[in-house]
């Protein structure tokens, strides 16, 4: 017999991986911290740390992307119980869109109260330059256009209703200490708001395709955080979200510059205080709403 979609989000198994991390760690989270390619070192920042490593957490998925260590850290950041996932699982990988989201559902069950969400992603907005940031305002979900959807199948009334609204998906309040964060460690001229795309890869975008995502209004387009953000909003969890931009997307003919991976990851280095920088402010700002 076929398994249905949600098997994956099954409470047995999810509680298996909470009871197994409570068994690890002195401190219950209170803020999940997902860091995108090569932002792994936004966990540094973290005060007596304890590391578990994917691999020992029973039915947590495995990284495989490089600049996707593979590691929980647990700790503190402005006195704040945080776990950062130094690596996210992506759709291309491999992963259905439940198990790509269940370590939302782990989080919630340590009992997070918050999502800070951040990815790499090249800028569609012709604005957009290498090593801004754009703090999500909201998203476009090109998977769920397509049917394809973390949620599909019986909903667990546990973590949340079967129906919910998306239209603030991105907290606003949120958002605006995200700004003044932003300014606080220099990157006010270097700052957008905008909305993020989700392309499923591992291709990068064809020229026809930027040009398509140029009209229907996304300023930066990624591989991920669309799925962890819709599990986050069912399970009531305020989110706070911003690409790094790593490059930008080629929308001409004449241009012969290719989007890489490995270059992608040393933007993200170059750029890397500053980011831990703005979590860290961030952070300290909203300390209040987490504890
Ligand atoms: O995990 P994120 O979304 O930051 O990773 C982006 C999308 C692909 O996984 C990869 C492409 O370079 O970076
Ligand atoms: N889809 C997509 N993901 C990215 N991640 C980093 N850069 C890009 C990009 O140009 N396109």
């Amino acid at each position: 017999m076929s398994a249905l979609p949600t098997d994956e989000f099954n409470r047995g198994f999810i509680e298996e991986s909470a009871r197994f991390i409570r068994s690890q760690v002195p401190v219950a989270p209170k803020l999940l911290i997902i860091c995108g390619s090569g932002l792994g070192g936004l966990a540094d920042t973290i005060e007596k740390p304890v590391t578990l490593s994917y691999d020992e957490i029973p039915n947590f998925p495995q990284s495989t992307v490089p600049g996707h260590a593979g590691e929980l850290i647990f700790g503190t950041l402005s006195n704040v119980p945080v776990v950062c996932m130094k690596g996210r699982f992506h759709y291309y990988e491999g992963y259905s869109l439940q198990k790509v989201t269940t370590p939302i559902r782990i989080m919630q069950l340590l009992g997070i109260k918050g999502l800070i969400i951040t990815n790499a992603a090249g800028g569609v907005n012709k604005a957009y330059q290498v090593g801004d940031i754009m703090l999500i305002k909201d998203h476009l979900n090109f998977f769920a256009f397509g049917g394809q959807h973390p949620l599909r199948g019986p909903n667990d009334p546990q973590f949340g209703a079967r129906f919910f609204p998306m239209n603030r998906a991105y907290d606003r309040a949120l958002l605006e200490v995200g700004k003044r964060a932003a300014a606080e460690v220099g990157l006010a001229n270097h700052c957008h708001e905008g909305v993020y795309g989700i392309y499923s890869g591992p291709n990068y975008e064809t020229v026809a395709e930027i040009k398509y995502l140029q009209l229907v209004g996304v300023d930066a387009i990624g591989m991920s955080t669309v799925p962890e953000v819709l599990v986050a909003k069912h399970c009531g969890l305020p989110v706070f979200g911003f690409s790094f931009i790593t490059n930008k997307c080629v929308d001409s003919y004449e241009d012969a510059e290719e989007p890489n991976h490995a270059h992608i990851l040393d933007v993200v280095q170059a750029k890397a205080k500053k980011l831990k920088n703005l979590v860290i402010k961030f952070v300290e700002h909203t300390s209040d709403q987490w504890l």
